[in-house]
Order: C-alpha cells, then sequence, then structure tokens
C-alpha cells in the first residue's frame, strides 16, 4: 500500500512544502517560456468559472501576459472566457474572478444551446443520455469553444488540471481534462489556495467549496461529497503524510480506475505496459 503512494507521489510531483511566492514565479516563467518559445503563440485562453482554479490560473496568466508585454512591447492577451450553461447560480463569484484577474479580454459563450442540441440528435438517434453523461457533454462543449477562441486568436488553450485533481482523475476525458498546457500541475489543492492568497485572491473564492456543477439532478455537488474523500486527505496523500486507510484506499481506487486518463490514448506499443 505505502508503495503504491510513493509511485503515486512520483508521479504527481507534489512539494511537501511550497513557498507560495516562489511557486507563482516558478508557474509564471514555465508559462513566459513556454510563449517565448512558439512565436505563433499570442494569447492565453481559459474558462473562468468562479471557482479557485481558474480564478488563481486566470491571474497568473494574466500576470503573466502584463510582464511579456512590459518586456517585450508585446501584444499578448488573456483571454478569459466564461461558459455558462444559461444561468450560473454562482455567477457573482465568476464576476468577482474577472474583477481579480482584470483580463486583457473576457468573451461569454453560453453553451446550453449547443449542449441542448447535442443530446437532442443523440436522442434522435436512439441514445439517451443520462443526467451524470449529460454534465460531461458540458465539460466537452466547453472544451470546443475554448479551442475555437484560441484557434481564432493565434493562441493556446490553459487548463486547470493540478495533482490534487489528476490523482483521481476528477475531470471529464476531452472535457476540461483537455487543453495544450496544463501549469498548476505539481501543486495540490491547498498549495493552489495559498498561491492565490499570496496573489491577493478574494477571500470567498480561496475558501469556495469546490464543485464540478455539471450535474442537474445535483445542482452544485461538492467535489468530495463526489469522490468520497476529501482535498485534505488528498493533499495529505500527496505531501508523503499518512492518512487513514480508508482514504487510502479509496484514492488509490480512484487512481487505478482513471490510469487511462493521464495517458495518450493507448496503442500497441503503449498498452499493456
Ligand atoms: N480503461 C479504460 N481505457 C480507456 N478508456 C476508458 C477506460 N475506462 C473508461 N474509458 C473511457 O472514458 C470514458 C469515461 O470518462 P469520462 O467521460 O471522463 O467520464 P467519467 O470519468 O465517468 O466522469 C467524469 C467525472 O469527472 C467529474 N468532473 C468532470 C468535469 C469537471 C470536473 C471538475 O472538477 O470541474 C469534474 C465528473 O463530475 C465525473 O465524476 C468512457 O466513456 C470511456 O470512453
Ligand atoms: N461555468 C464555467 N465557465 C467557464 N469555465 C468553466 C466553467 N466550469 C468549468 N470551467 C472550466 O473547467 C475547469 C475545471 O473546473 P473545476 O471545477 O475543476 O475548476 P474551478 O471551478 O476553477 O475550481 P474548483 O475546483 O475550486 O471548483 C475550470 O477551471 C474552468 O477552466
Ligand atoms: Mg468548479
Amino acid at each position: 500500500m505505502r508503495d503504491l503512494q510513493s509511485i503515486i507521489m512520483k508521479e504527481m510531483h507534489v512539494k511537501p512544502m511550497i513557498d507560495p511566492q516562489k511557486e507563482f514565479e516558478e508557474i509564471k516563467g514555465f508559462l513566459k517560456s513556454y510563449v517565448k518559445a512558439h512565436s505563433f503563440v499570442k494569447s492565453l485562453v481559459l474558462g473562468i468559472s468562479g471557482g479557485q482554479d481558474s480564478t488563481l490560473l486566470g491571474k497568473i496568466a494574466q500576470l503573466t501576459v502584463d510582464e511579456l508585454n512590459n518586456e517585450e512591447n508585446g501584444q499578448y492577451e488573456f483571454i478569459a472566457v466564461r461558459l455558462p450553461y444559461g444561468e450560473q447560480f454562482d455567477e457573482q463569484d465568476t464576476q468577482d474572478a474577472l474583477d481579480f484577474i482584470n483580463p486583457s479580454k473576457r468573451i461569454t459563450v453560453n453553451i446550453k444551446p449547443a449542449v441542448t442540441a447535442s443530446v437532442k440528435s443523440l436522442n434522435e438517434a436512439g441514445i439517451e443520455l443520462t443526467d451524470f453523461q449529460k454534465g460531461n457533454e458540458k465539460a466537452r462543449e466547453r472544451m470546443k469553444v475554448q479551442y475555437s477562441v484560441a484557434a481564432a486568436n493565434s493562441g493556446i488553450v490553459l487548463g486547470t488540471d493540478h495533482s490534487a485533481e489528476n490523482i483521481t482523475g476528477f475531470f471529464t476525458k476531452f472535457g476540461d481534462g483537455s487543453c495544450d498546457i496544463a501549469p498548476l500541475f505539481g501543486l495540490n489543492k491547498r498549495q493552489g489556495k495559498a498561491i492565490l492568497k499570496y496573489l491577493g485572491g478574494p477571500d470567498h473564492l480561496i475558501n469556495k467549496v469546490p464543485t464540478a456543477d455539471l450535474e442537474e439532478d445535483k445542482p452544485a455537488l461538492p467535489d468530495e461529497v463526489a469522490l468520497g474523500v476529501t482535498y485534505d486527505a488528498i493533499d495529505n496523500f500527496l505531501e508523503g503524510k499518512k492518512i487513514s486507510e480508508h482514504d487510502q484506499e479509496v484514492i488509490q481506487q480512484h487512481f487505478v480506475r482513471n490510469a487511462h486518463k493521464r495517458e495518450m490514448p493507448y496503442n500497441r506499443f503503449t498498452w499493456p505496459k
């Protein structure tokens, strides 16, 4: 059991302790060097949900763009994309996140008409999605929109996947799990919180209960309820601390079951390992 924890920790790259300022500088440095190494990149694109992760990455992306523009007299942009499914219950949080980030550009695309059309077309073909499956359809629609925005703006799509999410595979495959670069990977949830605090993020967003908010049957379902384990336990596990046997079991089961989400699609040469 402890062996698997060591293997997972190695793969997830979480430090047992961080200096939020130093970690922020490292992530910004990564983003800057990626942009500089790819001359076509003129914009960074990210969906802003009103949750902790996208508030953090949105702020880092904007600060990166500001710095690049100062240094290079450039015209880089961070494009913040609001992607509500109709009306969002936490719309005010999204507005607060945007005010904090102060992005170069804001775009809003309501994904509801597209999702409704997809569900209807599938239905006509004899496929009825459950509410849960429709949730994944929403996440994939959001991904599609962000790729369109990036393509139209010479940009790349950022993803908020971090180690406390990657470890359990708690994302939609080829939905919010898809992106061009994932700058927050290597952080657990509390480390993301600490960096957001360091950057002066609003308290209510720092302390907000994490939710995917994809299911209409279970609005604003907390991630921790869906997962059956707390982020505190996941964070402790990733930092190499001892947690309860039950929590360890739950985390490891998620990790093993969702191995396919952490790889490129398997082929004859990559599977079996
Ligand atoms: N062993 C295997 N090898 C290769 N592929 C495999 C596979 N097992 C399933 N698959 C494929 O994966 C699909 C299932 O994966 P997927 O479609 O992702 O669906 P699934 O993992 O069932 O659901 C996604 C979960 O992530 C949560 N989520 C989604 C989006 C955002 C957030 C958030 O935190 O914001 C959370 C969501 O609430 C839900 O609990 C299957 O339909 C199949 O196509
Ligand atoms: N309503 C939405 N509008 C725009 N983007 C969204 C929306 N919902 C999800 N996303 C995108 O999908 C990503 C994954 O969602 P996730 O819930 O994991 O992160 P979050 O909402 O930023 O933070 P938290 O985990 O604290 O809820 C978000 O970071 C964001 O980029
Ligand atoms: Mg969320």
